[in-house]
């Protein structure tokens, strides 16, 4: 005879997210920064002695970044520890690069592809081909490169590199993203006569990705002045190689640490840095402001929560892939909330703004999003399906809401894999209680 007790299993691509039962108490250590991860390779890639990139982020995103810098003929070889050992050399075309999702190789390596002595053909995921393009190829033309497109200015394009570019000024629309002028900057110390960039538009979004970008660029021995508003100067040079060791991703410790303010719990994320260009730092004034305390410890940063949550009215433009996580705690909250400056996050690994919409909604919540941002007022949730869109941050936000919302699965949990591999069982981990 059947027992009466039957185990309701979800289909394989769909994730049961855990119900917090106790407030979580964890320690969790994360794998290196995804933005300094892929600066890192491409400015040692163009260095003039090898580069040992300690504890980096290896993940999709990274992945795809070494194998493209392999692809243009460079040596990227496992180190110790996890490393990576690279080894510059001379930059070949004919090649195929896939960039996956990720816009730091689909915005980075164009420039450095222009360096390579034949065409490289860029592509990527079906997302990716959407994801604005435009400003990057319009920029190396401008600078003298050959670029061929389909005439949508988004992938897939060919990069006619010729072995070297002339550079010079180049004036940008970067509104839709920082990415744009980072990219042109990490490969400009090539360039013949490096660049001037001078953006012309609405405010750039990510300001502290940018300024990780000079900050790299000048441990790299690289001359850059970014003292102008909207106008950066990379002069030409030498980069040198040396050791990079690479700081944990802070963009990733946002679902754990909102773990601790939704279970009225306590999470520790060592090796924070006491100063850092990483986006991810704003979570101390930002959790604080939803109801959270936030301490730096001799261990890391640790931050606890009541249970309750605050609802936050907030400028995110800087820090735009903060997001998904804080409109998942403001679904949770118990006053509304405004999260404002944020209109790029349309052209980021989906609509991120239409899809959390949609998904708290999915889930009886009340969001709404606008040109600039989303609105949110908490409302009671129930559980069911939470649609990804193929974006790893949408998914650690329907984690988060899960801790409280039973019934919650999260389609395509492996999504995650693009910047944080393993990321359920870390989530599991946590939530155990037991500290790594
Ligand atoms: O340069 C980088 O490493 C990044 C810049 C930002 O892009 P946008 O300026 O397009 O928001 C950020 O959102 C992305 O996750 C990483
Ligand atoms: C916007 C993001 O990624 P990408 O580097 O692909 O732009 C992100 O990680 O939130």
């Amino acid at each position: 005879m059947l027992s009466a007790v039957s185990t309701r299993t979800a289909p394989p691509d769909l994730w049961p997210a855990p119900v917090a039962d106790r407030p979580v108490d964890a320690r969790v250590e994360l794998p290196g920064s995804k933005s300094v991860t892929n600066r890192a390779l491409v400015l040692a890639a163009l260095a003039g002695s090898p580069t040992r990139v300690l504890r980096p982020l290896r993940a999709r995103d990274t992945e795809l970044m070494a194998g493209a810098l392999r692809a243009l003929g460079t040596g990227v070889a496992d180190g110790p520890g996890g490393g990576w050992e690279v080894m510059p050399g001379i930059l070949h075309g004919p090649t195929d690069i896939d960039c996956g999702l990720a816009g730091t190789v689909m915005r980075f390596l164009p420039p450095v592809a222009t360096l390579a002595d034949g065409d490289v053909r860029f592509d990527g995921d079906p997302h990716a081909r959407v994801r604005p393009m435009a400003t990057v190829l319009d920029a190396l033309r401008a600078l003298g490169a050959q670029v061929d497109d389909d005439g949508r200015g988004a992938l897939p394009f060919t990069v006619r590199g010729t072995g070297a570019l002339r550079g010079g000024e180049v004036t940008v629309d970067a509104s839709a993203s920082s990415q744009f002028v980072s990219g042109l900057l990490l490969s400009a110390a090539r360039f013949e006569r490096g660049v001037v960039v001078r953006h012309v538009g609405r405010p750039v979004p990510s300001q502290p990705h940018i300024a990780m970008s000079v900050a790299m660029l000048r441990q790299r021995g690289a001359e850059v002045d970014d003292s102008t508003p909207d106008r950066w100067v990379v002069s030409p040079g030498p980069l040198e190689g040396g050791v990079v060791e690479v700081e944990p991703d802070l963009s990733n410790a946002a679902p754990f640490l909102a773990a601790a303010l939704v279970t009225g719990g306590r999470v520790t994320v060592p090796g924070w840095p006491a100063s850092t260009t990483q986006a991810g730092d704003a979570l101390r004034e930002l959790l604080t402001a939803m109801g959270g305390t936030v301490e730096r410890t001799p261990d890391g940063l640790s931050v606890s929560g009541t249970g309750r949550i605050s609802g936050i009215d907030v400028d995110l433009h800087d820090v735009g892939e903060l997001t998904p996580v804080l409109a998942a705690l403001a679904a949770l909250a118990d006053s509304p909330s405004r999260l404002r400056g944020i209109g790029h996050l349309r052209g980021h690994e989906t609509d991120r703004l239409a899809a959390l919409a949609h998904e708290i909604n999915a889930l009886g919540g009340d969001a709404r999003d606008d040109e600039d941002g989303l609105e949110i007022r908490p409302r009671p949730l129930h559980g069911g399906t939470f649609a990804t869109y193929a974006d790893h941050r949408i998914a650690t936000a329907g984690a988060v809401l899960g801790l409280a919302v039973p019934g919650v699965l999260v389609e395509d949990i492996a999504t995650t894999g693009k910047t944080l591999p393993g990321f359920a069982g870390l989530w599991a981990s946590a939530l155990g209680g037991t500290a790594s």
